[in-house]
Order: C-alpha cells, then sequence, then structure tokens
C-alpha cells in the first residue's frame, strides 16, 4: 500500500477524514488532512446532505462518481445504505442522461475502451487495466443504451453503473469488475458531428470487421482471466445481442443481461402476480409490445416455465404467448420476413396493426411493454385490459423514465386502481383516489447481481436456463405478505443484499446440481456461504 500524498489520492484505500491520528502518523498523512476526525458514518451523513442539495439529477450523478473516484469504500458504503434513494442516480434514469450527455460530463476515463484501433492488441490492452483478478466483465459495444438508441462510445456509463451495482448489490469485489465498451463507430449522427465526441468518428463497422474485433476480445478475455470470467453483455442491438449470445455461450461464462436478465426478472415478477390475481402460470395469456431482446427472452423463459410446470411441449406453451412489433401482430403470414428470433412467435392468426386491436383481438392476463419506445400504452390500450380483467398485469419495461410505455400514474388511473404494475425505471408512489398504489421496478437490477454471484461464488463454467429460472423463483419467494398487500410483485430494493445472496444461493445450487461447478466441495449452506463472500465497504484498519 502507498502513503502519504499517493495515499489520499488512491481511491481504493483512501479514507478522507476517516484516517485515526495513528494512521495519520504512520502513514505520513500529518498535515496533508484538516485536524478533524470523522468516522465513516459522519461522512456518510456529511455527504448524503451535500448530495441532497443538488436539484439535479445528473450533478448528483457527477457528484457520486467524484467519489468513487475519491474514496471507494465510501462510495459503497452510501450506496448500500441509501439504495432506493441513489439507485436513480446511478442507474436508470439519470445514468441515461449521463450517457448523453458524456462527452460534457467526462473527467477522469473510467473502464476500458476497446476500439478498432486496438485490433491486434487488445490482450495488451487488458494487461494495461490494473487488476489482474477480473471476476466479472461488463461489455457494451453502445449500439442500444437503455431505450435510448445509439450513443457509441458513451455508453460507457452502462458497464460503470452496472458493475457498481455488482458491487453494492450483489457483494462482488469492485476490483474484480472490469467495465468494457468497444468502439466500433457509431451511427448516430449528432455524435458524429459533435466536436466533442470522445469516440470513433465514423458509421459503425458491421460484419466481418465487428466479429473478428469481438471474437478477438473474446478470446483475450479467456487467456487472460481463465474460464470463470463472466462476461455480461449489455445494450448491444438485437442481431449483435442475439449472434454473440448463441456464438459464445458454449465456449465461454456468458450472460445477456437483457435477454435473460430481463427475462428471469419479468419471470419472477408475474409469479408473484398470480397471488394476486390466481391461477397458474399456464392459466394466462401474454401480450408483448415489442420483439426484441427483452420481448423475446421474457416469452422464452415463461413458455419454457410453463413447459416445465404442465409438461406440454415448449411449442405448445410458446402459443400462450404474443407478441406485437413494429409492424403489428406476429402471426404466420408474416414469417418470411421475420428475423430468426420472432420466428417462434409468429402462431395463426389474421394480422393486426395496432396494439389496442392486439389486445382486443388476444384478450391477454398480462400486458408487457419492451419496445423501448415511451407512451405506447395509451388510455384505450389501458382501458381495455381493464374491461378484459379483474386485474391487469401491466408491466412497462422500456427505460430510461422517458421511454416508459406509461407512467404509474396512468396505469392506476386509467385502470380505475385495479392494475398491477411494474416499470422498468422506478416511479414514486402514486395517490389514486385516496388510495396509495407503490409501482414495483421490474429492473435486471434485482437479478444479475445476486445471479452473477452464485456463478461466481460456484466458479460456473456455463451458464444455462434452469440457472435463470432458479433465480426467478428465489426472487418471487422473497416477496412478503405485507408486499403483497401493497400490490407488489417485487420485494423492496432495501433488503436487496440478502435479496442477492438467496439468489446466488439458488443459483449456485442449480450449477452444482448440473455438474457445471468448479469450486469444489460444494459449500454446505450457500445462503451463508454466499453472505461471506461478500464485499464490505467498511474502513480497514491500517498499521
Ligand atoms: O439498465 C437498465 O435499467 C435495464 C436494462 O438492462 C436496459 O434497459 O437495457
Ligand atoms: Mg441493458
Amino acid at each position: 500500500m502507498c502513503s502519504g500524498y499517493t495515499l489520499l489520492r488512491d481511491p481504493h484505500h483512501n479514507k478522507g477524514l476517516a484516517f485515526t491520528e495513528n494512521e495519520r502518523d504512520a502513514h505520513y498523512l500529518r498535515g496533508l488532512l484538516p485536524p478533524a476526525v470523522f468516522n465513516q458514518e459522519l461522512q456518510e451523513k456529511r455527504l448524503m446532505h451535500n448530495l441532497r442539495q443538488y436539484d439535479v439529477p445528473l450533478h448528483r450523478y457527477m457528484a457520486l462518481m467524484d467519489l468513487q473516484e475519491r474514496n471507494e469504500k465510501l462510495f459503497y458504503k452510501l450506496l448500500i445504505d441509501n439504495v432506493e434513494e441513489l439507485l436513480p442516480i446511478v442507474y436508470t434514469p439519470t445514468v441515461g442522461e449521463a450517457c448523453q450527455k458524456y462527452g460534457s460530463i467526462f473527467k477522469r476515463p473510467q473502464g476500458l475502451y476497446i476500439s478498432l484501433k486496438e485490433k491486434g492488441k487488445i490482450s495488451e490492452v487488458l494487461k494495461n487495466w490494473p487488476e489482474r483478478n477480473i471476476q466479472v466483465i461488463v461489455v457494451t459495444d453502445g449500439e442500444r443504451i437503455l431505450g435510448l438508441g445509439d450513443l457509441g462510445c458513451q455508453g460507457m456509463g452502462i458497464p460503470v453503473g452496472k458493475l457498481s451495482l455488482y458491487t453494492a448489490l450483489g457483494g462482488l469485489r469492485p476490483s474484480a469488475c472490469l467495465p468494457v465498451t468497444i468502439d466500433v463507430g457509431t451511427n448516430n449522427q449528432k455524435l458524429l458531428n459533435d466536436e466533442f465526441y470522445i469516440g470513433l468518428k465514423h458509421k459503425r463497422a458491421t460484419g466481418q470487421e465487428y466479429a473478428e474485433l469481438l471474437e478477438e476480445f473474446m478470446t483475450a478475455v479467456k487467456q487472460n482471466y481463465g474460464e470463470k470470467v463472466l462476461v455480461q453483455f449489455e445494450d448491444f442491438a438485437n442481431h449483435n445481442a442475439f449472434e454473440l449470445l448463441s456464438k459464445y455461450s458454449s465456449s465461454h461464462l456468458v450472460f445477456n443481461d437483457d435477454i435473460q436478465g430481463t427475462a428471469s426478472v419479468v419471470l419472477s415478477g408475474v409469479i408473484a402476480a398470480l397471488k394476486l390475481v390466481g391461477g397458474k402460470l399456464a392459466d394466462h395469456k401474454f401480450l408483448f409490445l415489442g420483439a426484441g431482446e427483452a420481448g423475446t427472452g421474457i416469452a422464452e423463459l415463461i413458455a419454457l416455465e410453463m413447459s416445465k410446470q404442465t409438461k406440454a411441449p415448449l411449442e405448445e406453451t410458446r402459443k400462450k404467448i404474443w407478441l406485437v412489433d413494429s409492424k403489428g401482430l406476429i402471426v404466420r403470414s408474416r414469417i418470411g420476413s421475420l428475423q430468426h428470433f420472432k420466428q417462434p412467435w409468429a402462431h395463426e392468426h389474421e394480422p393486426v396493426k395496432e396494439l389496442i386491436d392486439a389486445v382486443k383481438a388476444i384478450k391477454p392476463t398480462v400486458l408487457i411493454g419492451s419496445s423501448g419506445v415511451g407512451k405506447t400504452f395509451t388510455k384505450e390500450v389501458v382501458e381495455a385490459m381493464t374491461s378484459l380483467n379483474e386485474k391487469p398485469i401491466i408491466l412497462a419495461l422500456s427505460n430510461p423514465t422517458s421511454q416508459s410505455e406509461c407512467t404509474a400514474e396512468e396505469a392506476y388511473t386509467w385502470s380505475k386502481g385495479r392494475a398491477i404494475f411494474a416499470s422498468g425505471s422506478p416511479f414514486d408512489p402514486v395517490n389514486y383516489e385516496g388510495e396509495v398504489f407503490v409501482p414495483g421496478q421490474s429492473n435486471n437490477a434485482y437479478i444479475f447481481p445476486g445471479f452473477g454471484l452464485g456463478l461466481i461464488i460456484s466458479g460456473a463454467i456455463r451458464v444455462h436456463d434452469d440457472m435463470l429460472l432458479a433465480a426467478s423463483e428465489a426472487l418471487a419467494a422473497q416477496v412478503s405478505e405485507k408486499n403483497y398487500e401493497k400490490g407488489l410483485i417485487y420485494p423492496p430494493f432495501t433488503n436487496i443484499r440478502k435479496i442477492s445472496a438467496n439468489i446466488a444461493a439458488k443459483v449456485a445450487a442449480k450449477v452444482y446440481d448440473l455438474g457445471l461447478a468448479s469450486h469444489l466441495p460444494r459449500p454446505k449452506d450457500l445462503v451463508q456461504y454466499a453472505e461471506s463472500c461478500m464485499y464490505s465497504p467498511l474502513y480497514r484498519k491500517y498499521r
């Protein structure tokens, strides 16, 4: 460990005013700090006080990023202790705005940038990163950042934010987490015209050039960090997302958060919602607006769970699930022009163009928005769902808040308080005719930290769908009677580390059962083991 001035500038070891008198003597800090000695609680109180002075969420984001670069332990302590308040800052929706403005708020670089310029040298680039023992990589190519589209190199905010949650919510060590942005150019004309844009200023490379860069990256990752490093794909465009996942799932430990993480969290919410609306999964009918990564990923996991429960073949259970894309209901007659990931959902039906007509024709009990386009669950749509169902389940998943299919207030008002509603980005509780409705947040942040922890602690070498199902069931099992009474289908984020430990334990158990674990022998109590592995944000004493 370094000392003196350098120690104060090392975010992994710096404690700021919390250095004790003894530490100040022993580590040449005398005079470099004002005389007051604060404990971590007081530092935390002071920082929360300062943060709350900012009215603009982006300013809070910048203050938190500064803290992360100054004093890592304090940053995580703050995040863990104030998760409900700070999640919307370091994560959706504010992280979306941060990516959009990344060029102008950019100070010190975070994460690792791998652009076409690094082609042929990626393994060396990885060695420039200061840490060696990497356990989780979150990687994006910036082409589909939340529902905001192509933000190119500025997508870096997403891997950085996701990995902060890996540590805060899932307990992975910060030094074991590596955020990566792959820059192959951008098709965002505004960025290409912006003199302050930080990425490559040309159109996106595609085809072979793209595939080769990713292949080199995936190979270098395995070479440098071994077989057990988890690579989480995040916010790739549909085509590449599906292709990368299928290409690397048999050779690497890979997980696509937008396809699989979102699927797992939504399935969990639906399982929980059955307690409120009754019936089994197979008694319900699902309609999606949006047939990309999230839509088809969720649809497939629901069909899989239905098939497990009823023993009916997957082809049969898929028929309970319908998807609408930008061209209307996905039906058999469109099969010739459908991308392959949409084809399993092309059922026999006459063409239907508009969502509202699809709702009326299909009569779903569950409506799920996953198109990345905001304001698409109109009053008419919500009213139609309400006339069909005593308690319609409505999930507006698109992020950030600006892209949400409807707001919580709209869902409750238009359904006259009958909707069971959750959304990808957070909404405040709604007062409707004197009753308070608390919307849940159906966001993969519930799943990926615990899921990743489960893979890491078991030493998993591959991801299997059964592990996603285990994660869904583990999360749903943690919704309490109290939560249900409020209409919630997710537990609050307050206890997320406990929730993550339970998810991790169930995922790890599945890894062991499937014979895909390399961490042996299998720990007896997996929940306890998961908790014991978690990173602590408390300061250590320096001698
Ligand atoms: O980041 C989030 O809030 C959820 C997510 O993966 C996405 O919207 O792409
Ligand atoms: Mg995402």
